[in-house]
């Protein structure tokens, strides 16, 4: 499965904590990140990521294009719904995609430890049916 890790800077160190509790299952898989998302995953896990742009430059666009084809099968995203973010149409954008190709999508960290579990489970194998560019 391709899984896209995304965390606004004030949910930075619990993203890295998600990623050290689930390394097991995340390494079974193939990780995309924004830019300092992905690079503070990479120092603290041995986990291999992708990395996109930082996320204000551009990062979500890049996987929001992932997206739109629906080449991503589950994206968590530790938003911060209590500070601006420059880049907030970017953030909008990709959660749209996310709906317009059903895409499992988890905004907070409760939702994200669902997902995980999820995908241990076998409960995503359907993303391996649908279309993908
Ligand atoms: O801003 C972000 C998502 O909207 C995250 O980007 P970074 O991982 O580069 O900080």
């Amino acid at each position: 499965m391709n899984i896209a890790l995304i965390a606004h800077d004030n949910k930075k160190d619990m993203m890295v904590n998600f990623a050290i509790a689930y390394e097991n299952i995340l390494k079974e898989h193939n990780l995309s990140a924004t830019g300092t998302t992905g690079r503070r995953i990479m120092e603290a896990t041995s986990l291999q990521v992708k990395r996109f742009q930082s996320g204000p430059l551009g990062g979500d666009q890049q996987i929001g294009a992932e997206i739109a084809t629906n080449s991503m099968d589950v994206v968590i995203f530790l938003r911060d719904p209590l500070t601006p973010q420059p880049h907030e149409p970017d953030i909008q954008a990709l959660i749209r995609l996310c709906d317009v190709n059903m895409i499992p999508v988890a905004t907070n960290i409760a939702t994200a430890e669902i997902l995980i579990r999820a995908l241990e489970r076998g409960d995503l194998a359907w993303r391996k049916y649908v279309n993908k560019k």
